[in-house]
């Protein structure tokens, strides 16, 4: 058994993003296209026994984190089974789903049934109206009402990610921080990239960290967190005393390019070395010819060998990848 996979610059590749499905029961602005993209034929969407497969061998290479993402990943019928298959794997991988929240109250109680604790939710604004402009439907209270019930069943750590959007959400940034004074949850700043070849991003729109964290500071000092393994890409701070934290993700003004430590794994089953990056290596078709696992655990190290090493998007000069982010899963 290898215990671990390197690429070309040492990092170490131990972090796995499965994109579930490519539906979603929102249209977020700043990730859904400007026209309605095809959706996948079901028959192209990995089955779950397929993406076990493909977990089990990516995890006997020496991954040990899967997220679980979409599309919304709870629109998919069996998913809390499937998280339990995921958490059953062979050494206990640390399993985690990133989700807008609109199903969780329904579905808090099998997901904590079957096993999962780690949640990422998705919140743009903590106001109904423009909670409705943002995704375009009028659900802010579900979602509230689901990130109160897994709260108070117990998951943790509670991520809520928040994508800034300069004259759309900008102003409520002390709101989201406020958050973190009341409550364990991480709230997560993240800025606007441009994914996706019909993306509406524009530059009027981006807000860098930096701006963001000029405008936390006006709510008290932020004592730094030191980063965990397996940490995601977020810079982490705290308010003295607060029981949750405040968690910064600066993917065109500070790269973290060279702690990159994962994988995608499309919801058609193609493999992306970067998220920024258009190259994928399908492990669909060769899985589907009933390649054996040799094969298949080659494929994965080759996504790894050709793993760049930065992206090169800034703000000046954008290259959007070509694939919407709702296949890509985040
Ligand atoms: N450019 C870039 N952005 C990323 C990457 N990983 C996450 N992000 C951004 O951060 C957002 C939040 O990601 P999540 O799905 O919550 O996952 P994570 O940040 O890895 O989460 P943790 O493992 O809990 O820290 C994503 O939607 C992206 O916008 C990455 O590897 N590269
Ligand atoms: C694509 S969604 C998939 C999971 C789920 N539907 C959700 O919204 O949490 C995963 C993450 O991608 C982020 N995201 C989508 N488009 C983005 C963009 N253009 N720039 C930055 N983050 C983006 C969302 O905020 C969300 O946290
Ligand atoms: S995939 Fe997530 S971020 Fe994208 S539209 Fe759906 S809920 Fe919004
Ligand atoms: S842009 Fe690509 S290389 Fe950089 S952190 Fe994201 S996935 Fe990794």
């Amino acid at each position: 058994m290898e215990l671990s996979l390197r690429d070309e610059c040492h990092r170490q590749i131990t972090y796995l993003r499965l994109s579930i499905t490519d539906r979603c029961n929102l249209r977020c602005f700043y990730c859904s296209p400007v026209q309605d993209l095809i959706k996948l034929p079901h028959a192209d969407i990995l089955r779950y026994e397929e993406l076990l497969h493909l977990s089990r061998l990516s995890l006997r290479l020496g991954f040990n984190k899967i997220r679980v993402t979409g599309g919304e990943p709870l629109i998919r019928l069996g998913v809390e089974n499937f998280l339990a298959s995921l958490i059953q794997l062979p050494d206990s991988p640390e399993i985690c789903l990133t989700t807008n929240g609109v199903l969780l109250a329904e579905k808090a109680a099998g997901l904590w049934q079957s096993g999962l604790r780690r949640l990422n939710i998705s919140l743009d604004s903590l106001q109904r109206q423009r909670f409705a402009r943002i995704t375009g439907s009028d659900l802010l209270s579900r979602v509230w009402e689901g990130i109160q019930t897994v709260q108070a069943l117990g998951f943790s750590p509670i991520k809520i990610n928040c994508v800034v959007l300069r004259g759309l959400n900008d102003d409520e940034i002390l709101d989201f921080a406020r958050l973190s004074l009341e409550y364990p949850w991480h709230i997560r700043f993240i800025e606007f990239m441009p994914i996706g070849q019909l993306s509406r991003w524009r530059q009027d729109y981006y807000v860098s960290a930096d701006d963001m964290r000029l405008q936390l500071l006006q709510l008290g000092q932020l004592e730094e967190i030191p980063s965990e393994a397996n940490a995601g890409p977020a810079q982490r701070f705290r308010y003295p005393g607060a029981p949750g934290e405040i968690g910064l993700i600066s993917p065109l003004s500070h790269h973290f390019c060279h702690l990159c430590n994962r994988l995608r794994l499309t919801a058609d089953g193609r493999l992306r070395p970067c998220l920024l990056g258009d190259a994928e290596i399908d492990l669909k078709a060769p899985l589907r010819a009933g390649a054996d696992d040799d094969t298949l655990q080659e494929l994965i190290r080759q996504a790894v060998r050709i793993k760049p090493v930065q992206h090169h998007m800034d703000r000046d000069f954008l290259t959007p990848c070509r694939r919407s982010m709702t296949s890509i899963g985040g």
